[in-house]
């Protein structure tokens, strides 16, 4: 691969005799893998059914299970698992059906380190495409929030398209400055990600085009806007909560510069030393790789905490390259008070030191303390009530904005004709012919570019209810009041992923518990008991309802 001349200089300056070695992992393979969606790990409904028929290897949370054995795990990541390069997990049904999202593997370390616990707030705000929100949301499990945002609006889009495929059920995606959000928000999350825009030096091997828009200039150009976006990252931060901020690139001005100048002007923050064990080949961060200016501003002492931070190298670890540190606002955890926005909670990491703190003529008051784990129970969202509770429940609280008084109504006779035991994750809010469930814990968003509010549940038209692809993927086997089972390779599961009607043998017609029904009407069509989409049952035909752009092209 030709790299850039100042490139290589400026790698062969820091790196000494160890260039190279990294030098010559750019003719290496790229290294790929996928990461199974814990999501789609929670028993269904009808779970108990499925196992009585017998087929116990492709249960429905079985799959992803079974689709990854005899491969290598990822060793830092949860449920994350090597690919072949030559594989094409993308094509794959299971893929359209959120059962696992394909990430490289050194870009699922950031999500590990910041560790959000169940019920805490949430916020990823450099996330598209989403690799790191969807991690992030299935260590939330369905509770706390997520709030998940980009800059770049085309972006958003297949931002919100990830969410939704990981079945995520109550993430708030917005298109924002991080500044608006910073005044919209305050200090009220427990975590937040900072997955910053960078040169892409750890992109090289993945995607050619990284290496042509390379020049000399780039990593300060992104360093500079780095130390914008952490600016702001600053104000979201809960007192005593934590903040990760990560890039794929190698340069010393983005990575410790940016943290070096970032914590120079926040003395409120400290990094938080992490351990790992020796055979990952993780590597410290380089506090001596800092100018002297950002030493001087930073002082001595604080300047060498920088070594708590983490870099993946490519000749190091099974991966393409990582920068990440992990950072802790000073104030008890969890201890704020109660804001427009609501409370947060928050719990110190498991494997994570005390941020190191700074000496008192260092002009900094380092991290908080670490109570240990209160798991965030102020803010959990218990979804137990309505679950086992029969045929679907519209209850929850309601709001209207502008449009039909009746869809309401439409969305509510859906509810009760085709979901069972099934809670809208929030308060209903109609938006024009739009439904949406949006989660208690968002508060006021007035003024914000809202992508999704909340969980987009369908569009109520002049006459009927159309329940979207987002509900779909958020729902649990057996929560649809019938449902077309496939198994396996089918190959029907490729025929309705093309948008084929489909002609079913109606035994394969289920109601919740898993026995042939004889409803008509909506349809959740799952394969190894996770969704892939609706079809509308006429009793001889499926109609395929799944939209465009969610089609298998
Ligand atoms: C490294 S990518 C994020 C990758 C993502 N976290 C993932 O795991 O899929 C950086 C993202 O930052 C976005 N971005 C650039 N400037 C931004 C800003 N000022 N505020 C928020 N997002 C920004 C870019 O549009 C880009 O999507």
């Amino acid at each position: 691969m030709a790299l850039p001349k100042e490139y290589v200089t400026m790698m062969r300056e820091l790196l000494g005799e160890e260039a190279e070695a990294f030098l010559a992992s750019y003719g290496e393979p790229k290294r790929t893998a996928l990461r199974l969606n814990a999501l789609k790990d929670e028993p269904g409904e009808a779970d108990g059914a499925e196992k009585k028929g017998g087929d116990e290897e492709n249960d429905g949370p079985q799959a992803g299970r079974s689709f990854v054995r005899g491969r290598d795990p990822v060793a830092w990541a949860e449920g994350a698992y090597y690919t072949d390069e030559t594989e094409r997990p993308g094509k794959h049904p299971y893929y359209y059906a959120g059962l696992y999202y394909i990430q490289e593997p050194s870009a699922m370390l950031p999500a590990e380190l910041l560790d959000p616990q169940p019920g805490q707030r949430v916020l990823d705000l450099c996330a598209a495409p989403g690799g790191k929100s969807t991690q992030l949301a299935a260590k939330l499990r369905g509770t706390g929030l997520l709030v998940t945002n980009d800059l770049a609006t085309e972006r958003t889009k297949a931002l919100a398209k990830n969410i939704e495929r990981a079945g995520v059920r109550g993430a708030v995606v917005t298109n924002e400055s991080p500044a608006k959000l910073a005044s919209a928000f305050g200090a009220t999350f427990d975590r937040v990600l900072v997955d910053a825009p960078c040169s892409g030096e750890g992109m090289f091997r993945k995607d050619e085009d990284m290496v042509r828009q390379w020049d000399a200039e780039s990593p300060a150009r992104y360093a500079a806007m780095q130390d914008d976006i952490m600016k702001e990252a600053a104000k979201l931060v809960a007192p005593g909560g934590r903040l990760v901020y990560s890039t794929c690139t190698f340069s010393p001005v983005e990575n410790e510069g940016t943290i070096a100048r970032f914590l120079a002007a926040h003395p409120e923050f400290g990094i938080v030393a992490t351990r790992w064990p020796a055979e990952w080949g993780f590597a410290p961060g380089r506090p001596e790789w800092l100018t002297p200016e950002e030493v001087s501003a930073l002082g001595q002492a604080r300047a060498a905490t920088l070594a708590g931070t983490i870099r993946l190298w490519p000749h190091r670890v099974r991966g393409e390259g990582h920068f990440a540190a992990l950072l802790q606002r000073a104030g008890a955890e969890g201890a704020e008070s109660e804001t427009a926005n609501g409370p947060a909670s928050a719990r110190a990491s498991a494997g994570a030191e005390a941020p190191e703190r700074p000496k008192a003529n260092e002009n900094a008051a380092g991290g908080g303390s670490l109570k240990s784990a209160k798991r965030g129970k102020r803010n959990r969202t218990d979804r137990g009530g309505a679950e086992a509770a029969g045929r679907g429940s519209p209850a929850g609280g309601r709001e209207r904005t502008g449009g039909d008084a009746d869809a309401l109504e439409r969305y509510d006779a859906f509810v009760r004709e085709s979901l069972h035991g099934w809670e809208p994750p929030g308060k209903i809010r109609i938006k024009g012919d739009y439904v949406y469930a949006v989660s208690e814990l968002a508060g006021n968003m007035q003024g914000l570019r809202l992508v999704r509010e909340g969980l987009l549940l369908g569009r109520a038209t002049k006459h009927r209810f159309e329940p979207s692809q987002a509900l779909a993927m958020g729902l649990k086997f057996g929560q649809a009041a019938l449902c077309l089972r496939l198994r396996g390779d089918d190959e029907r599961a490729i025929r309705y992923l093309k948008g084929e009607t489909l002609q079913p043998d109606p035994q394969m017609i289920t109601g919740p518990d898993g026995e042939p029904s004889r409803m008509r009407g909506w349809t959740l069509v799952c394969l190894d008991g996770c969704p892939l989409g609706w079809g509308r049952w006429d009793g001889a035909t499926l109609k395929n309802e799944l939209l465009p752009g969610w089609r298998q092209v």
